[in-house]
């Protein structure tokens, strides 16, 4: 540290120079390194392909004995192949631990002295809760509970070993089959948030920090964009026990619609909440045209779907320039506007009231533009 000092004394800069430089250089290489973590961690497609085990090959041999020349055919039948299940893990979070693609184990052979093959374990694929199965487009299965599975493929049948083809005209069948191919498939996997109201907002607003506030989810919340990578969903109960689930989507950044910053998947994300609260850093110079831009965001990926039930979360009304930016965004705008600080949990109890007025009049997901 030392020999530093003097190396930058003797370069004429300040060391309060040298620190604001490295502080610049750090945070802009930790968001370049937020926007490779955010497209490597955050998969939520995924097209699957499949190859289920084939079954073991049957035997074909006959019993041999000290005096006993023809023992009779005795070769065992092959094992069968694994299939694939797809199981539901609830610490999965993302579908990036998915491969593209499976091979089931083959079964066993047959053996001589009847012996059978063994059967091969399945193998399984562990995906988040909410993963929706489809092939061609048709949904084989919608994974909504922890542990739910479905087989998707299934392994081949052993074959069948010289003692099967024992008859009363043929004493000495050579004859033992191949083991049947296992199926093979070609699947996608979806994952979807299951949330009925969607937080949105551009990075760093606050949307993580709220949920903490309003739910018992702990997502990670940090002074830089990107925090959030994988969709958090927390749930925010009632006295009456309803339980309204909230989503903390990635943020989204200017040019999301054109899938910038992965935000397509992030969008889809949002399609399936029926209210959505759109957070505003009320800090920042212009809040309303925050609010503006996720409009056009949205509205570019769908027709009309800025319009489906909102509200607006003025967030940070705890620092000293939102109290004016607060009336000037009223001015600006006739929707539902809540100030809240989610650091200091000021005012939150307005917002889960009024989430819940949301929620109870618009009960119909399927009817939202
Ligand atoms: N003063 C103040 N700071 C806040 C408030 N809410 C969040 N912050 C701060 O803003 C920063 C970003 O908060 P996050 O909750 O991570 O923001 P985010 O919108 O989830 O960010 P991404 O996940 O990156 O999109 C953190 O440093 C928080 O402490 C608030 O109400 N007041
Ligand atoms: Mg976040």
């Amino acid at each position: 540290m030392f020999v530093r000092l003097k190396i930058l004394q003797r370069s004429g800069r300040t060391v309060r120079e040298a620190l604001l430089q490295r502080e610049k250089h750090t945070h802009t290489l930790e968001e370049r390194l937020s926007e490779k973590k955010l497209s490597r961690c955050f998969v939520d497609q995924r097209r699957v392909r499949l190859q289920a085990g084939s079954g073991g090959k049957g035997a074909s041999s006959f019993h041999s004995e000290p005096r006993k020349e023809w023992g009779g055919p005795d070769g065992g039948d092959g094992g069968a192949g694994g299939h694939i299940i797809i199981r539901v893990n609830r610490q999965v979070k993302s579908l990036s631990s998915v491969s593209t693609v499976y091979r089931g184990r083959d079964g066993e052979a047959g053996g001589s002295k009847n012996c059978f093959g063994r059967n091969a374990n399945p193998t399984y694929i562990s995906v988040p809760v909410g993963t929706v199965v489809r092939e061609q487009g048709v949904v084989l299965a919608d994974l909504s509970q922890q542990d739910q599975q479905v087989t998707v493929a299934y392994g081949g049948a052993g074959g069948k070993g010289n003692r099967s083809f024992l008859t009363n005209e043929n004493r000495a069948p050579m004859r033992a089959t191949e083991g049947q191919q296992g199926q093979q498939r070609e699947i996608q996997l979806e994952l979807r948030t299951m949330a009925h109201a969607a937080l949105v907002g551009f990075p760093n607003v606050g949307k993580s920090s709220l949920l903490r506030a309003i739910s018992k989810a702990r997502p990670a919340v940090a002074a830089y964009p990107f925090t959030t990578l994988n969709p958090h969903v927390g749930i925010v109960e009632y006295r009456d026990h309803t339980q309204v689930a909230v989503a903390d989507i990635p943020g989204l950044i200017p040019g999301a619609h054109l899938n910038r910053g992965l935000g397509l998947s992030f969008l889809r994300h949002i399609e399936r909440c029926r209210v959505l609260l759109y957070v505003l850093d009320m800090s920042s110079p212009e809040p309303w045209e925050q609010f503006q831009q996720l409009c056009f965001e949205l509205d570019q990926y769908r027709p009309l779907f800025s319009q489906r039930p909102h509200a607006i979360v003025a967030n940070k009304m705890d620092l000293p320039e939102s109290r004016a930016n607060l009336e000037a965004l009223r001015e600006r705008i006739s929707q539902t506007v809540i100030p809240v600080s989610a650091l200091t949990r000021g005012n939150t109890g307005e917002l889960i009231l009024h989430l819940r007025e949301m929620y109870d009049s618009y009960p119909q997901a399927e009817t939202l533009p």
